[in-house]
C-alpha cells in the first residue's frame, strides 16, 4: 500500500506541474489484494487511513483536486469492505457528500471459456452502497460518481444526467477477458453518448498479482463519444509479468461541447411511456 501511495504521490505531482486542475486515479488505488481475506484485512477506516493521509497532504501541498478509488472497512465492522471513491480538494480536504459507494458489484465467471479465463466475486467481500450519489461541483465540472462494473448499467448515468451531472467518473480495473471482448471501450462511449457528459475512466493496468491483472486503456471520452485521449491497453507480455508504471493522461474538459451537444440532439425521455429515472 506504501507503494501504491508513492506512485500516487508521483502523479499528483506530475499532474500539478502540468497544470491541471484535479487528478482522476483508478479504482481500489490503495491495493489490489491476492484473496478476499487479504482484501478483508488491509481495509483502513477512511480517517485514519495513511494511504487517505497522504493523498490530503499530497493535494494540499500541490493545491489540485483527487478523485481517488479505494477500500474501507464497514462502519459497524461486518466483514465486508466498501468499494469507495472520495474527492480530495485542493486544500486536502474531505467532503462526506462526494464520497460514493459502488453500487453494482461484479460477479464474473468464465470458467467454461476456453482457455478458462477468471472467476471473481466481489459479493463475497463487499457490501453494495444503497443509493446513487447526486453529483457534485468540481473544478472541472459537476461530476457524477460510478464505479467500473456500474458501467455495465445505464441506469445511474441517465439519472446521474438528469440531476445535473456534467462528467461522469468509472475508475475502474477491468478484467482483461472482458477488456479484450470490447465491452471497457463500447461501453464508455455508450455512456457518454447516452447522458451527453464527459466520460473519465481511469483503469488500473498490468500485472498485480499471481491472480490479477488488469486491462488498463484509461480512456476520456466527449459527451459526443469521441475518444480524446486513452493510455493503451495491457500488452502480453506485461498481462504475463509485467508491471505497469503509472502513466498520466492529459486532457482539458470543455464544458461547452456538453451543452452543444444537448442542444444539438436533444434527448426528450419518452417518459409517458417508460418510468422516468
Ligand atoms: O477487487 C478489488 O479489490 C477492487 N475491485 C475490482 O477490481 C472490481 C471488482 S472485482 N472490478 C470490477 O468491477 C471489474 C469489472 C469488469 O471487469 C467488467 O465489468 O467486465
Amino acid at each position: 500500500m506504501s507503494n501504491n501511495l508513492a506512485q500516487c504521490q508521483t502523479l499528483v505531482k506530475k499532474a500539478a506541474e502540468a497544470g491541471a486542475k484535479a487528478l482522476f486515479l483508478p479504482e481500489a488505488s490503495d491495493y489490489i489484494a491476492s484473496s478476499p481475506d487479504e482484501t478483508l484485512s488491509l481495509a483502513q477506516p477512511v480517517a485514519r487511513s495513511p494511504f487517505v493521509l497522504g493523498l490530503q497532504d499530497a493535494a494540499k501541498k500541490h493545491n489540485i483536486s483527487i478523485n481517488v478509488g479505494l477500500h474501507e472497512p464497514t462502519s459497524p465492522p461486518s466483514g465486508c469492505i466498501l468499494n469507495t471513491l472520495l474527492w480530495i480538494d485542493q486544500s486536502g480536504d474531505l467532503l462526506e457528500s462526494t464520497r460514493y459507494t459502488k453500487l453494482h458489484l461484479f460477479n464474473l465467471d468464465l470458467s467454461d471459456t476456453v482457455p478458462p479465463g477468471p472467476i471473481m466475486k466481489e459479493s463475497n467481500t463487499t457490501q453494495p452502497g444503497t443509493s446513487i450519489m447526486p453529483p457534485y461541483e468540481s473544478p472541472v465540472g459537476r461530476v457524477g460518481s460510478q464505479i467500473c462494473f456500474d458501467l455495465r448499467f445505464p441506469e445511474p448515468a441517465i439519472r446521474l444526467r438528469r440531476l445535473g451531472a456534467q462528467i461522469l467518473v468509472y475508475p475502474s480495473a477491468f478484467t482483461v477477458p472482458t477488456g479484450k471482448m470490447g465491452h471497457w471501450e463500447t461501453l464508455l462511449k455508450a455512456q457518454a453518448i447516452i447522458s451527453q457528459c464527459w466520460v473519465i475512466a481511469a483503469a488500473q493496468c498490468g500485472r498485480h498479482n499471481d491472480k490479477r491483472v488488469s486491462y488498463g486503456d484509461s480512456m476520456v471520452v466527449t459527451p459526443r463519444g469521441e475518444i480524446v485521449g486513452r493510455l493503451g491497453r495491457v500488452e502480453s507480455t506485461e498481462e504475463k509479468e509485467g508491471v505497469r508504471e503509472p502513466e498520466l493522461l492529459l486532457f482539458d474538459v470543455d464544458l461547452g461541447v456538453v451543452e452543444t451537444v444537448r442542444k444539438n440532439i436533444p434527448l426528450e425521455r419518452r417518459t409517458d411511456v417508460y418510468p422516468e429515472i
